[in-house]
């Protein structure tokens, strides 16, 4: 009972700890220079023409900033943010509720908007379009379809998958921005932001070496740092010199490109179990026991950034310098 206590508050800990490493403005926000610029202009037009923002599709890998940016585009617009995601909204009528509870101006961010159902994906159109809603009412041959004005409001998706969107939802985005991954330079930046929000002391060797084995993922260089922090409090005096990160970072098994477990087996099964012949996303999830999904989500795109991973026609590859970086011999038959 109560360990039960004790880790509850824990975990509100941890959130709030999340909560405050979140930037709140666009100037805070760093990185995405292409997506903030274009950003910039468009919520100061709105501003400016008194409208509300045009809607906005935000994707890429998970950890890379979208519910943070959406905040921002929320803050900035100085309107409320309503929160919910795709899967949430079982019914027409979930979502009906929803929008028929926003204020003019106020932005609506559907996470994970790719798995919207069907039918509550129709009822998005209108109100994307025309900012109104269809309802029918009765049954049979005397139902009818009544139309419902809505306050202008600005729907912002986010979604790890824009391929899977249905064309109609798509194009009913006027701004549709890709999130990138980041810089070491600019991790490393967010590692130290973040240091000072949780008064820990990091030498910027420090940063840099946490921001090298972050993956590009804002996220993950957050989390190596609490981590590191620990290491630093139970075994230094504090401060989060190289030498602790480096030694942090390699009992938490990530190798020097920010590769981990997962990544390491995917590639082992690549190069040794298939020989470094093409190889099907299915099978090589079946292989390592993990979700074709996770690994197409979370895996494949930081290996393919890296120039470790190739598509190809046939199936994945691993390239030279995965072999290298693991130290096995590339196949002679390639
Ligand atoms: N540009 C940034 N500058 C500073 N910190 C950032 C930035 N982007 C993200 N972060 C940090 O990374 C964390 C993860 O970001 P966020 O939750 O917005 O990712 P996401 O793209 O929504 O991920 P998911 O796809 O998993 O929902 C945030 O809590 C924040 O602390
Ligand atoms: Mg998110």
């Amino acid at each position: 009972m109560d360990d039960r206590i004790v880790s509850a508050n824990l975990m509100m800990d941890e959130h709030a700890v999340e909560l405050s490493l979140r930037p709140r403005y666009l100037a805070e926000y760093i990185g995405q220079s292409k997506a903030k610029e274009n950003l910039k202009i468009y919520i100061e037009a709105a501003k400016l023409r008194k409208e509300a923002l045009d809607h906005v599709l935000l994707y890429g890998p998970p950890g890379l900033g979208k519910t943070t940016l959406s905040n921002i585009i929320a803050n900035e617009l100085g309107v409320n943010l309503r929160t919910t995601s795709g899967p949430a909204i079982e019914r027409p009528g979930d979502l009906a509720a929803l929008l028929t509870n926003l204020q003019e101006g106020d932005v609506l961010f559907i996470d994970e908007i790719h798995r919207l159902h069907r039918t509550v994906e129709e009822v998005l159109y209108p109100a994307m379009e025309d900012f109104a809603l269809d309802i029918m009412i009765g049954k049979g041959p005397s139902a009818r379809s009544v139309r419902l004005d809505l306050p202008p409001f600005t729907l912002i998706g986010a979604t790890t998958r824009a391929g899977l969107l249905s064309a109609p939802l798509r194009d009913r985005f006027g701004v549709v921005s890709r999130l990138e991954f980041y810089t070491v330079d600019e991790l490393a930046f967010i590692v130290s932001r973040a240091a000072e929000i949780l008064e820990v002391s990091i030498v910027g060797e420090a940063a840099s070496e946490i921001a090298m084995r972050s993956r590009g993922t804002p996220r993950i260089a957050n989390r190596l740092l609490k981590r590191v922090r620990d290491f630093a409090q139970v075994r230094g005096d504090g401060i989060i010199t190289h030498d602790i990160a480096q030694s942090a970072l390699s009992l938490l098994q990530v190798d020097p490109q920010g590769l981990d477990d997962i990544d390491h087996k995917m590639l082992r099964a690549m190069m040794v179990t298939f020989s470094g012949r093409p190889v099907g996303l299915d099978t090589i999830a079946a292989t390592i026991g993990e979700e074709s999904q996770t690994i197409e989500d979370v895996y494949e795109p930081y290996l393919m950034q890296i120039g470790f991973l190739q598509r190809t026609p046939r199936g994945r590859i691993a390239t030279e310098s995965a072999y290298q970086h693991l130290g096995l011999p590339l196949p002679t038959d390639r």
